[in-house]
C-alpha cells in the first residue's frame, strides 16, 4: 500500500478509505481498526483530508497563531468545556502537561487522532476513536490558568497577573462548589458535539496522573443545519443574545478590549486574554409564565427583531435618552440591555445555552446560559459591569448565577513551541 504521495503529503481519508477497499466507517473500525489502515504511513491518525481546499471544507481552524483560538473566532455551535485540578506537586510536571496538550490540541483542531499507539491490538489505543471519520468541524481549544493554579503548590506565585483577580461575592449570587474554580480551564468549541466530547475526553486521559477533571459544562446553540445562518443566535428566553458586541474584525477594538497588552504586564500574558465564566440557571418556568411586555422590558429589547424597545432593526444603537409619551424612559432603568451597555467595560460575550436535565429537588429544568466573556482586564471591564447588573437588572427575577471562575488564558504559540511556554521557561 502506498503510503504517502510525493513530497509526503498524506492520503485523505476518503482516499486511504478506498485504497482500503472499504465504503463505511464501521467496516473500517471493525475490520481493520483506523490505525490498521493507517499505520505505516508516517503520518499516522490522519482524521481527514490535508489538503487545503478541503481543509477549508471541512472547517479546520489553525490551532497555533498569535492568539489562541475560540476567543475571536465565530462561535460555533457547540461548546465542551472542562475545569482541571493539578494533583501533581512539580511545576516542571505541569509545563509538561501543556506541552502534551499542545501536541494533542494541534491534532485534535487538525481532525487528527492523537497519539501514535492506535494500532496494537494488544493495547489501548492511544485515540479513543469516536472521532474518526469525522472532520475537524472548526474545533478550537483555549486553555487558561486561574488564581488558584499560583498559589503556594508549583511556585508559580511570583508570576501571577495582576490582572487575574478572584471575583467578589456578587449580590445573589448562589454559587455551588460543583461549578466553581479549578486550576485550569479548557475550552473546547466545535461545530459537532461528538468531535467536541472527544476533544475533551482525550484530553482528560493525556492529563492522567497530572490533573483530573473538577466540572465540566456543554454548551449548544442552533446549528447551521437549522437555518437562519449569519443571524444572532438566540437563547433560551427567545431572545437574540450577542448583538452588542463589539466587532471582531476591528484589530484596535480587539487590542483595546480584548487582548492583554505588554505594557499590561506580566510579559508571559501579552495576547492573552481574561476569561469569566458564569453558570447561569434561568426560571424558565416563571419566565414562560411572563408577558411579552414584561419580556421585551426586561432586555430593552423586541423579542423577534432584537432591535431596541421602540425601533425597528437589530443593530439599531440603543435609545437610551427616548422617552415616551408618559414621559419614561423607552428603555427601562433595569432593562439588562442599559445596565449592560457601557463604553469602558465592553465585553465579548461568547456564552452558550445548557440543558442539564432535571432538578430533582423543584421539578424544574436545569437549564440555562453558561456565560463566557473575555477581557483585557477583569478588574476594569467584567467585574464593575457585573456587580451592576447583580444590583440593578430586571433579569435578576429569572436568573441565579450558580458557577463562577475565571482564568487568565495564554497568548497563542507559535508552530514548534508549547502553550504557556512563556510562563513556564521564562
Ligand atoms: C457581566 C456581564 C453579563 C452577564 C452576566 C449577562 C447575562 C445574561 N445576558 C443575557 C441576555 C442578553 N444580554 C444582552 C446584552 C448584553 N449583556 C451583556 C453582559 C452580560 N450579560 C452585555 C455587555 C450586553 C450588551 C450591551 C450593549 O452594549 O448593548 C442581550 C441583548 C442583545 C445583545 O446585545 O446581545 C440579551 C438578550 C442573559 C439571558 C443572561 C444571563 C442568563
Ligand atoms: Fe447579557
Amino acid at each position: 500500500m502506498h503510503k504517502e504521495r510525493e513530497g509526503g503529503t498524506p492520503f485523505s481519508r476518503r482516499e486511504v478509505l478506498k485504497m482500503a477497499g472499504v465504503g463505511g466507517l464501521g467496516l473500517l473500525l471493525g475490520s481493520v481498526g483506523a490505525g490498521g489502515v493507517l499505520a505505516g504511513t508516517g503520518k499516522l491518525g490522519s482524521r481527514s483530508d490535508t489538503a487545503s481546499a478541503d481543509a477549508a471544507r471541512s472547517g479546520r481552524l489553525p490551532f497555533y497563531g498569535t492568539h489562541q483560538a475560540g476567543i475571536v473566532t465565530p462561535p460555533q455551535n457547540f461548546l465542551c468545556f472542562a475545569a482541571f485540578d493539578l494533583t501533581v506537586t512539580r511545576g516542571e510536571e505541569v509545563s509538561q502537561l501543556f506541552k502534551a496538550w499542545t501536541e494533542a490540541s494541534a491534532k485534535l483542531c487538525a481532525g487528527e487522532t492523537v497519539g501514535t499507539q492506535n494500532s496494537q491490538t494488544g493495547l489501548p489505543p492511544d485515540d479513543t476513536g469516536e472521532a474518526v471519520g469525522l472532520n475537524p468541524s472548526n474545533t478550537s481549544i483555549t486553555f487558561g490558568i486561574s488564581p488558584s493554579f499560583f498559589d503556594e503548590r508549583f511556585g508559580f506565585g511570583p508570576k501571577r497577573p495582576a490582572g487575574l483577580v478572584d471575583l467578589p461575592r456578587f449580590p445573589g449570587d448562589n454559587l455551588r462548589s460543583e461549578w466553581c474554580g479549578g486550576d485550569i480551564g479548557v475550552q473546547v468549541c466545535a461545530d459537532d458535539l461528538q468531535v467536541a466530547f472527544h476533544a475533551i475526553r482525550n484530553l482528560t486521559r493525556i492529563a492522567r496522573g497530572k490533573a483530573v477533571l473538577r466540572w465540566t459544562q456543554e454548551g449548544f446553540q442552533r446549528t447551521a443545519a437549522a437555518g437562519a445562518p449569519g443571524e444572532t443566535p438566540r437563547n433560551l428566553m427567545g431572545f437574540k443574545d450577542g448583538t452588542g458586541n463589539p466587532d471582531v474584525t476591528d484589530e484596535k477594538l480587539m487590542s483595546d478590549l480584548i487582548w492583554t497588552q505588554a505594557s499590561d504586564g506580566p510579559a508571559w500574558m501579552a495576547n492573552g486574554s481574561y476569561m469569566a465564566v458564569r453558570r447561569i440557571r434561568l426560571r424558565l418556568e416563571v419566565w414562560d409564565r411572563s408577558t411579552l411586555g414584561d419580556q421585551e422590558a426586561t432586555f430593552g429589547r423586541h423579542r423577534d427583531s432584537g432591535a431596541p424597545l421602540g425601533l425597528k432593526n437589530e443593530f439599531d444603537p440603543l435609545p437610551l435618552d427616548a422617552k415616551g409619551a408618559d414621559g419614561k424612559a423607552v428603555i427601562p432603568m433595569t432593562a439588562h440591555a442599559r445596565l449592560a451597555h457601557s463604553e469602558t467595560e465592553r465585553i465579548l460575550r461568547r456564552s452558550y445555552s445548557y440543558s442539564s436535565g432535571l432538578d430533582r429537588q423543584t421539578g424544574q429544568l436545569d437549564a440555562g446560559l453558561f456565560f463566557v466573556s473575555y477581557q483585557r482586564s477583569l478588574e476594569k471591564q467584567f467585574i464593575p459591569l457585573q456587580m451592576r447588573l447583580a444590583k440593578q437588572d430586571k433579569l435578576n427575577e429569572y436568573i441565579t448565577h450558580v458557577g463562577s471562575a475565571v482564568f487568565a488564558c495564554f497568548p497563542g504559540a507559535k508552530e514548534g513551541r508549547y502553550i504557556g511556554q512563556e510562563l513556564f521557561e521564562g
